[in-house]
């Protein structure tokens, strides 16, 4: 199978995907772009005119050809790389496994509240109620995340699983985007977690990176 990842350097969900890729050791082409550019690829894969895409270059239709939507993107990726041939990121039980689930929904939410921040900010006159609802989200999202956290080293099952994945996505994506947000100092044993998840290969090699948008989004 020959795999194309369309990504962005900012990308906290696109990051989920290329960490996943790379602890299972899977080879992939990655191609990045800035999806709000007309020159975006994304509308020829995904309807939701969304990245990050999972594309099977070798599918035989164009339904198998594109996987999209991050959290459905890792599921579909441990499905066809399973375990023993590949690593699984998958909790061992299945309680554990809706669990993980349920850390993604969280950590989402609270990229889709950043993203929906940032936009707002671009306005010419920013709604300062809209940007509080969203910061709301957030900080309720991380202390959420704190308190699953607490001062364990991975969130489910004692092993490195999609929920640190999503978990030291979302942390990540913090650092780069909302450096100002305080959460390392609340949450000191957060910021060990996220610490010790960027020292992996995997988190070095895909350090979000601002990117530049040419086109009118707002
Ligand atoms: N729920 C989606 C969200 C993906 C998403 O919002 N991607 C952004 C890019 S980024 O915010 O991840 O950098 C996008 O393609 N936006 C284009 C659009 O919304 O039209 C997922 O998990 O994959």
């Amino acid at each position: 199978m020959v795999l194309k990842l369309i990504s962005a350097t900012p990308s906290p969900y696109a990051r989920k995907v290329r960490i996943a890729l790379a602890e299972k050791s899977i080879p992939f082409e990655l191609v990045t772009e800035v999806p709000w550019d007309r020159t975006t690829q994304t509308p020829q894969y995904n309807p939701l005119e969304k990245l990050p895409v999972l594309i099977d270059t070798e599918a035989q239709t164009d339904e198998d050809r594109s996987v999209y939507e991050s959290h459905f993107i890792l599921d579909w990726v441990e499905h066809k790389f399973p375990p023993p041939e590949y690593v699984s990121l998958t909790p061992d039980t299945k309680g554990d496994e809706l669990f993980a689930k349920k850390v993604q929904v969280i950590t989402d939410g609270i990229c889709d509240a950043c993203v929906l921040m940032f936009f707002e900010k671009q306005r010419s006159s920013p709604s300062e109620e809209w940007a509080s609802r969203q910061r709301r989200k957030v900080d309720g999202g991380l202390k959420k995340l704190a308190e699953w956290v607490g001062d364990q080293d991975f969130l489910v099952g004692g092993r490195f699983t999609t929920a640190d994945i999503a978990a030291g996505s979302v942390l990540g994506y913090l650092r780069v985007r909302f450096a100002e947000h305080p959460w390392q100092d609340l949450y000191p044993s957060l910021k060990r977690y996220s610490d010790q998840l960027e020292a992996r290969t995997s988190f070095k090699d895909t350090v979000p990176v601002p990117q530049t948008i040419s086109d009118k989004i707002v």
